[in-house]
C-alpha cells in the first residue's frame, strides 16, 4: 500500500521492548508534503536546493519535523493510563525535566525545564515518575506557546489522575527572542499553573521552595 503519510519515528526493532516511541495508528505526518515545502523555502531564500549539501535537506527536515511534532498525534490518556495504588498523601514532584518545543509563531525552538508536581487522589492513584516527563514531552512536541504548554500539562494531570492538587512551573528560553527579533539571549520566561489544594498558600509555598531550591 502506498501512502503520502509516514510514521513520525521509526518503529523499534522489537515493539515489545517499549522505548516509548512505538508506532501509534494515528501517528501520521505527511513527509513528502514537508519535503516539497522545504524545497520551496530554500528557493525562496535564494538558495539552490539542488546543490550537493542541500540535496537531502528536505528529507532530513521532514524526518525531524515528524519527530518534533509527533505529540500532535498522541493523547495524554495513553501515558497516564498506567497508575498504581500507593498510600501517599503528600506532594510528588519531578523537577528540572528538560524539554524542547517549537514556538508556533516562528517555528523555532524554545527550550528549558518543567517542574511537575501533584498531590495524589484520596484513593491513592499515582503514576510512574517517568510518565510525568512523558506528558511534558508529548505536549512539547507540538507547535506551542509556553502558556498553553503549561496549562495542558496541569490539565492532563487533573483529568487523568484526579489529584487533590497539581502544579506545573515551566522556565524557558525562546530562540525567537534570542537569535532574531529583540535578540535577548538568556532571557527566561517563567509560567505556572496551579490546581486544587496547591492553591493553598502554605502548600504552594512548600512546592515552590522545593522547585526553586536548587
Ligand atoms: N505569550 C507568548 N508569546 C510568545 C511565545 N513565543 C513567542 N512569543 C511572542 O510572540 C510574539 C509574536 O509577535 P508578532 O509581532 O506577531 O511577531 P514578530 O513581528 O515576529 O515579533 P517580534 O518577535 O517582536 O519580532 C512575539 O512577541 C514573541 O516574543 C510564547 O510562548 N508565549
Ligand atoms: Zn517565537
Amino acid at each position: 500500500m502506498t501512502s503520502n503519510f509516514d510514521d513520525d519515528v521509526p518503529a523499534p526493532a522489537d515493539p515489545s521492548a517499549g522505548d516509548g516511541e512505538a508506532q501509534h495508528p494515528s501517528t501520521k505526518v505527511d513527509r513528502p508534503r514537508i519535503e516539497a515545502a522545504v524545497r520551496e523555502i530554500l528557493l525562496a531564500i535564494g538558495e539552490d536546493p539542488d546543490r550537493g549539501g542541500l540535496l537531502d535537506t528536505p528529507k532530513r527536515v521532514a524526518k525531524a519535523y515528524a519527530e518534533m511534532f509527533a505529540g500532535l498525534h498522541h493523547d495524554p490518556a495513553e501515558i497516564l493510563a498506567t497508575t498504581f495504588d500507593l498510600d501517599h498523601e503528600e506532594l510528588v514532584l519531578v523537577k528540572d525535566i528538560p524539554f524542547y518545543s517549537t514556538c508556533e509563531h516562528h517555528l523555532v525552538p524554545f527550550h528549558g525545564v518543567a517542574h511537575v508536581g501533584y498531590i495524589p487522589s484520596h484513593d491513592g492513584k499515582v503514576t510512574g515518575l517517568s510518565k510525568l516527563a512523558r506528558v511534558v514531552d508529548m505536549f512539547a512536541r507540538r507547535p506551542q506557546v509556553q502558556e498553553r504548554l503549561t496549562t495542558q500539562i496541569v490539565e492532563a494531570l487533573v483529568t487523568h489522575l484526579k489529584p487533590r492538587g497539581a502544579i506545573v512551573v515551566v522556565e524557558c528560553e525562546h530562540l525567537c527572542m534570542s537569535m532574531r527579533g529583540i535578540r535577548k539571549p538568556g532571557a527566561k520566561t517563567v509560567t505556572s499553573a496551579v490546581r486544587g489544594q496547591l492553591h493553598d498558600p502554605a502548600t504552594r509555598a512548600e512546592a515552590m521552595s522545593l522547585i526553586l531550591g536548587r
